[in-house]
């Protein structure tokens, strides 16, 4: 858990505080970081869809400005979130994760999906709310599964178009509706690779801002099945000895920790840590 990064409701009529501006998946950046003063940057009068309270970074209010297009701000220019993922900072990944979740989650409820009315934001909670027929909104999360499956000393590794050249990663997919979220990785496993499964074990979770899902990530053993990988979805899916893996997904997702923790227990090893 983050000790610097705290989410907290603050009203965005109260002037002051820190201010990240996030649009499409990317924030404005400058040589003092993703951090503005916000009453100077409220000044430029950028195209702000939405305006909210985040929570408190090293102690200090931070807000948010939801964008409608990545304005030009002299001095500063936009990076994507995954390459915050990939630098040093953390506690800011952690911050700047959930400014994407609200800020897309607020732009995506500025009308009533039911009536097609304005929505209010709700004072005291995190809600979207339509005065007009009632209908309230909030922070949309879709539970994932994630899961290692593994065959004594082999894991069970694939590729999706989407992945950087090289890597290889742990299944996962979204939960669908009336499903556990057992049975969920029990089918993906069939859809995406065509093998069976025993029972999978729960093992950690991670919330994952690309673009809002709840990671719950699962251990398996195979129990039979030739591997066929699902066309379109999956481009290659082969068993790995654990000695001789591939390029592997990023240290700070659950995919890589999935694959770190079975590594380390195999081979008595220190255990993993989860970040985020
Ligand atoms: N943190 C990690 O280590 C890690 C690793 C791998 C995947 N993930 C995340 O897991 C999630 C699911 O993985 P996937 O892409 O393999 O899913 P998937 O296998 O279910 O296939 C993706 C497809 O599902 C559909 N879809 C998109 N959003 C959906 C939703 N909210 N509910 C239902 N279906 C939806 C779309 O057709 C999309 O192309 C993604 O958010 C991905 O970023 C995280
Ligand atoms: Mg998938
Ligand atoms: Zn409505």
């Amino acid at each position: 858990m983050s000790l610097r990064w705290q989410a907290a409701l603050l009203d965005p009529s109260l002037p002051g505080g820190w201010v990240v501006v996030h649009c499409r998946q990317q924030f404005l950046l400058d040589d003092n970081g993703a951090l503005f003063p916000r009453d100077w940057l409220k000044r430029l009068e950028l195209p702000v869809l939405s305006e909210q309270g985040l929570g408190h970074f090293d102690g200090q209010p931070v807000f948010l400005f939801e964008l409608e297009f990545p304005a030009d701000v002299p001095g500063a220019r936009w990076q994507g979130l995954r390459q915050f993922m990939q630098g040093d900072d953390r506690d800011l990944f952690q911050l700047l994760g959930y400014a994407t979740q609200i800020g897309t989650w607020a732009s995506q409820h500025r009308f009533c999906g039911s009536c097609g009315s304005p929505m209010q934001a709700r004072v005291g909670e995190r809600a979207m709310y339509c005065p007009a027929c009632g209908v309230q909104h909030y922070p949309r999360l879709s539970p994932s599964m994630i899961v290692l499956v593994t065959r004594g000393d082999e894991l069970l590794l694939a590729r999706s178009p989407r992945f950087a050249p090289g890597v290889y990663s742990t299944l996962a997919g979204y939960v669908e509706p009336g499903e556990s979220v057992e049975k969920c990785v029990a089918r993906e496993v069939r859809e995406e690779v065509g093998v069976s499964i025993h029972a999978p074990q729960y093992v950690a979770s991670q919330g994952w801002p690309f673009p809002h899902s709840l990671m719950l990530g699962f251990h398996a053993e195979y129990a039979g099945g030739e591997i066929v990988p699902q066309p379109e979805e999956i481009e290659d899916a082969r068993w790995f000895p654990i000695d001789n893996l591939p390029a592997l997904p990023a240290r700070q997702s659950i995919a890589r920790y999935l694959i770190e923790l079975y590594l380390a227990r195999r081979l008595g090893r220190p255990e993993p840590v989860l970040p985020g």
